[in-house]
C-alpha cells in the first residue's frame, strides 16, 4: 500500500507522523520496524499515528511505535510533533487540543513562538506500577525518592546503579552521573533497558547537574537505543530531581538534540514539558 507521511522531530527525537483518519492502516510490527529502519525504511525513532479519538471529550487518538516496531504507551517529544502536524494539515483549528493515548489523556497547547506545551499528566511513582519488581531490594530514601540498586552484570564483572524509578505512562529509570560526555550510555543502556527488574523493559536516563534549575540529560530509550532527545525521560528526570531535593521547577534540560523546559508542582499533579517540534519533509512510500 501506498502510505503518506511527515518527517518530524522534537530536539533531535525524530518521528514518521502518520495520518490514520484520512489513510486506513493496519500495520504489522515487521511493517512499523521497517518504516523505522533506516537503511530500509523511512527511519526514525518513533512512528506517531493520528487516529480519531475513542473517547468522549477527545480531539484525537495518538498512538506510538518505536522502531523496534513495539506499541508504547507515550512520547512527550511525539506529542509536540503530533500537535503541530493536526494543526498544520487542518484536522483541528484548535490551538490547545485533548488527546488519547493509552496512557491517558495529554493536552499539547501551540505557544505563539512556535514552540508546544504539553501537559503530560502526573507521573506515577509507586515502583509496582512503573512496572518495577523491588521485592527484596533494600531501597535508599533520599528526599521524597527512593533509590534502587540495580546489579549489572558486566562481562566477569557486577556494577551497580542506583535509579529512581517514575512512569510517565512508559517506564523510567534515572541515574546522577558527573558527566553525561562520559557516562557509559551505550554500554549500561541496554542492561538496565533489559534489567529483570523492568518486567515492560525500561527507559535508561542518565542526568547531570548544573544548578538547581538546569540539567544534561541522555536517554538510552527502550525500543531503540540513544535518542537525541526524550520529552518522557526528561520529565521522568526532573520528578526525579526535585523529589531527590536536588532540583527546584521550572527546570532547563539540555539533551543532545535541544532544549526542553520542565515543570513540575509535587506529586499528584501534571508535569509540563515545553519545547520546538519541527516539519522536515513530506513523503510517501510503498510498504
Ligand atoms: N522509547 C519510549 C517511547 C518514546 C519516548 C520518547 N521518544 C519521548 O519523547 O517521550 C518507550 O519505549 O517508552
Amino acid at each position: 500500500m501506498k502510505l503518506k507521511f511527515t518527517k518530524m522531530h522534537g530536539a533531535g527525537n525524530d518521528f514518521v507522523v502518520i495520518d490514520a483518519i484520512s489513510q486506513q492502516i493496519d500495520l504489522t510490527p515487521a511493517q512499523w520496524k521497517q518504516l523505522g529502519d533506516r537503511r530500509f525504511g523511512v527511519g526514525a525513532d518513533q512512528m506517531l499515528v493520528v487516529e480519531k479519538p475513542t473517547q468522549p471529550g477527545c480531539d484525537f487518538r495518538y498512538r506510538i511505535f518505536n522502531s523496534d516496531g513495539g506499541e508504547v504507551e507515550q512520547c512527550g517529544n511525539g506529542a509536540r510533533a503530533f500537535a503541530k502536524f493536526v494543526s498544520q494539515k487542518g484536522l483541528t483549528d484548535k490551538r490547545s487540543i485533548s488527546v488519547e493515548t493509552m496512557a491517558g489523556i495529554i493536552a499539547p497547547r501551540l505557544e505563539d513562538n512556535g514552540n508546544v506545551t504539553v501537559d503530560m499528566g502526573a507521573p506515577v511513582l509507586e515502583p509496582a506500577r512503573v512496572p518495577f519488581d523491588a521485592d527484596g531490594l533494600d531501597g535508599v530514601a533520599e528526599g521524597r525518592d527512593t533509590l534502587w540498586p540495580l546489579v549489572l552484570e558486566l562481562g566477569g564483572d557486577k556494577e551497580t546503579v542506583l535509579v529512581s524509578v517514575v512512569s510517565m505512562g512508559n517506564p523510567h529509570a534515572v541515574q546522577l552521573v558527573g558527566d553525561v560526555d562520559t557516562a557509559p550510555v551505550e554500554l549500561t543502556g541496554p542492561l538496565i533497558e533489559h534489567h529483570p527488574r523492568f518486567p515492560r523493559r525500561v527507559n535508561a536516563g542518565f542526568m547531570q547537574l548544573l544548578n538547581r534549575q538546569h540539567i544534561r540529560l541522555r536517554v538510552f530509550e527502550r525500543g531503540v537505543g540513544e535518542t537525541l532527545a526524550c520529552g518522557t525521560g526528561t520529565c521522568a528526570a526532573v520528578v526525579a530531581g526535585i523529589r531527590r531535593g536536588l532540583l527546584d521547577s521550572p527546570v532547563t534540560v539540555d539533551a543532545r538534540g535541544g532544549q526542553l523546559a520542565i515543570a513540575w508542582a509535587g506529586e499528584g499533579q501534571p508535569v509540563y514539558l515545553t519545547g520546538p517540534a519541527v516539519t522536515v519533509y513530506e513523503g510517501e512510500i510503498e510498504i
